[in-house]
């Protein structure tokens, strides 16, 4: 994907006729415009890596908006394509990162509306749309994307992000400015100074709502655009939001409710035809095209489907000459670790084997986890408690040496078709009404009560993989439980959970709040809550909380985008087609989660199983999901105990500002020698702090009663306001 990076000022900022140490209005804009133009290019060098091919940026009349892009060339490699576009009046412009598919249907019609175009490329469209539909353009856009585009004559800007968030865009206000871009490294040649939002990093903030690691930088959501109207005011609006239908209540009335009607047959294939759609619209490129291949349904079944499309219908894949071509595979695996819980390789081995598709492999020992542990962090600049995704970053990176440039990859799966193993308990909540073909075994109740009983004792797992990890919930998590009908998801932010290890001050201003609570009030609206209690059934709402939360800030992001772009790849999500998770959403919850009455047990993901089956080894038809987790337990004295000892020192914790040393320095210990699993994963998230510190140069956190003026201070400040009030007096 490529990447962005706007600045507009804001109302009231504009140069005067004296700034920069001009002589008159018309040198301060020229001063202003040279001073744009180099930070803008290192502002583009900090993001280069998603973009390695080409570089532009425009800037408007009087430098009121400046537009950057790097671009990574997938269609159309010709410098016609290169960005930003702009519209013939030269009136409106835009910068686009990511993939619209279908845009060669609307690319046609928007001729035959009278529009042209100078390249072959996706993102040109945009402008076109833009000024044919204005604003609900977006129900054309399928696909991943951000974009911000520039209307001049209504003097408005649009920075838009996909329906799942798979394209990141972040926001700031500093300095009279409007700061936009793909990446908030972005940001830091325009002499932004980032400070640590540790409300945020306790309240876990960055992972459930627009907050970031860093004071003033916000998302925007997917699903949304931010609009900045007349240079001053800044709102984001909605335009796509997942939905379920009703769950429907057996003692109403028939007519007041709809009852699902369609035979499993109909939906098995209602769910192949749409993924195979979905997977067939993401092979069109003019470079090559691969595959990240787990050992894991999702993955298997999207190269399956590849191959089914290559051989059995004549699709290319990428820029190949011909059907029959090497389809390329490339696969992670785990070395040096405990055991073979982590490692899927072997599988992804056997599925190769039996698609005849090419495989490579990245090893990953502890000396490439090391390798690649600052850039990790860099690049996806927000810690994380699995080094999973730093394997994906070895894995981007071997992607890129086998001169493969797109990924296709089975990400956003398993929080539409049910594939958690947390997921069981919300779906036994409830039972499931919508439903009444006699060839779909009914859950009897008592059953049901009967599992989700013993789904509820099994909190508490050894929290070594995040498969067992589950967290009882504390008094304070009842309040937020309530108001999503008990589902469970929220357990999760536990995961990150670091306030036992703050500092007295900031225990004191930071340490009150349960992330549980802040984030169900920040991450769901008023309405979504209200279906959650009332129209949807539990493990709808559940699934909608793992989208927003988990999927959009974790998966998407630490291990998708930026992993991926840190080495210049773009990775496409076939489950994430909004064709498909539209209609995947109107599918009852009991052929997500199937009842099996031999076993008296639940099948994840079963219907996508099915639509699957064709394409997928009979070893995969059966497996369970394992979540993609690296290992969490390693030697003492290995290259990571040594690695991670050095950046968990005194002084680096000290310079956080907000942690105390006392409390964290047995971690290294607890972690490495006592094998606590809990303790390393608070280890990994602190030592990638220590890294984001050093590589962004964060400014230590200061108590903010240090920041008040001292007494002489003060009374020096109320003199003269004492002097002008016995004045006003007299
Ligand atoms: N070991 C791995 N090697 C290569 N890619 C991987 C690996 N693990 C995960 N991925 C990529 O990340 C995606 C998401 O992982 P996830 O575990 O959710 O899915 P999966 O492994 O394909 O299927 P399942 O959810 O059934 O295990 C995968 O579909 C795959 O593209
Ligand atoms: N890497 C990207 O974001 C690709 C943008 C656009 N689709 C192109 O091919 O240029």
């Amino acid at each position: 994907m490529c990447g962005i990076s706007c600045v507009i000022t804001l109302k009231g900022n504009a140069p005067k006729s004296n700034s920069y140490g001009a002589k008159n209005l018309t040198q301060a804009y020229e001063l202003e415009r040279a001073l744009l133009s180099e930070q803008m290019e290192g502002s583009l060098e900090a993001i280069k890596h998603r973009g390695p091919d080409d570089r532009g940026y425009w800037f408007s009349d009087y430098n009121r908006v400046a537009l950057g892009h790097v671009r990574l060339s997938i269609l159309d490699l010709s410098p016609e394509a290169q960005q930003p576009f702009h519209d013939p009046e030269d009136t409106v412009h835009a910068v686009v990162c990511g993939e619209f598919y279908d845009w060669e249907e609307i690319r046609e019609d928007l001729i035959k509306k009278g529009y042209s175009f100078r390249s072959h490329c996706d993102s040109e469209i945009l402008i076109a749309l833009y000024q044919e539909y204005g604003m609900s353009m977006m129900e054309y856009l399928r696909g991943e994307f951000a974009f911000v585009l520039y209307d001049s004559k209504v003097e408005t800007i649009v920075a838009a992000r996909d329906r799942y968030g798979v394209k990141p865009l972040f926001y700031s206000v500093h300095d009279g400015r409007l700061f936009i871009a793909s990446e908030m490294k972005a940001f830091l040649a325009f002499g932004w100074q980032p400070e640590w939002d540790v409300q945020s990093l306790m309240e876990c903030g960055y992972l459930t709502d627009t907050r970031t690691l860093f004071q003033g930088v916000s998302r925007i959501q997917a699903g949304r655009y931010l609009s900045l109207q007349s240079y001053s005011t800044i709102t984001q609006t909605e335009y796509w939001n997942i939905e379920y239908p009703d769950k429907v209540c057996q003692s109403l009335p028939s007519y007041l409710y709809e009852i699902e009607t369609r035979s499993e047959q109909e939906m098995i294939e209602g769910v192949r035809e749409r993924l195979l759609n979905a997977v067939r619209v993401r092979l069109r490129a003019d470079v090559p095209v691969g595959i990240f291949l787990s050992g894991g349904l999702d993955s298997s079944a999207v190269a399956g489907m590849i191959k089914h499309l290559m051989v059995g219908k004549g699709v290319r894949l990428g820029n190949e000459g011909s059907a029959t071509a090497n389809i390329n595979c490339f696969s992670i695996k785990f070395l040096d670790g405990p055991g073979d819980e982590f490692d899927e390789e072997p599988i992804a081995q056997r599925t190769a084997e039996w698609l005849g598709v090419k495989k490579h492999i990245v090893r990953m020992t502890e000396e490439e986890f090391v390798k690649n542990y600052s850039d990790a962090a860099w690049f996806c600049e927000h810690p994380l408690s699995d080094l999973n995704f730093i394997a994906k970053v070895a894995l981007s990176r071997i992607t890129r040496e086998n001169g493969v440039k797109v990924i296709l990859t089975g990400e956003g799966s398993d929080e539409q078709f049910a594939g958690y193993g947390q997921l069981l308990a919300d779906f036994l909540r409830e039972p499931d009404l919508s439903w009444t073909s006699r060839s779909l075994p009914r859950l009897p109740n008592d059953l049901r009560l009967k599992l989700l009983a013993e789904e509820e004792q099994s909190k508490g797992g050894d929290q070594k993989t995040i498969k067992n990890f589950r967290i009882a919930d504390p008094p304070s998590a009842a309040y937020a439980r309530k108001q999503i009908n008990n589902v469970g998801i929220i357990s999760m932010t536990s995961l990150m959970n670091a306030q036992p290890l703050l500092s007295p001050w900031a225990q004191q201003e930071f340490g009150t709040q349960d992330p549980r609570v802040v984030g169900v009030h920040n991450l769901l609206t008023g309405t979504v809550r209200k279906k959650m209690q009332l129209k949807w059934h539990t493990l709808h709402s559940a699934l909608y909380i793992w989208q927003k939360f988990f999927l959009q800030n974790i998966l998407l992001t630490a291990l998708g985008d930026r992993v991926e772009m840190a080495n210049s790849i773009e990775g496409r999500q076939p489950f994430l087609d909004h064709n498909l998770t539209e209609y995947v959403n109107g599918l009852p919850p009991s052929v997500k989660l199937r009842y099996d009455p031999e076993t008296q047990s639940l099948n994840e993901k079963w219907i996508l199983k099915e639509a699957a089956k064709p394409f997928i080894t009979e070893e995969l038809y059966n497996r369970r999901k394992h979540p993609f987790s690296a290992p969490v337990t390693y030697p003492v004295d290995g290259p990571l105990h040594r690695y991670i000892g050095s950046l968990m020192t005194k002084e680096n914790i000290e310079q956080l500002g907000f942690l105390e040393w006392e409390k964290c320095k047995y971690l290294v210990e607890d972690g490495f020698v006592h094998k606590n699993a809990v303790e390393m994963r608070k280890l990994f998230m602190i030592s990638q702090l220590v890294e984001l510190q050093r590589r962004f140069g964060v400014k230590r956190a200061e108590p903010e009663y240090a920041l008040r003026p001292n007494e002489a201070d003060i009374q020096a400040f109320q003199a003269p306001l004492a002097r002008t009030s016995s004045l006003s007096r007299l």
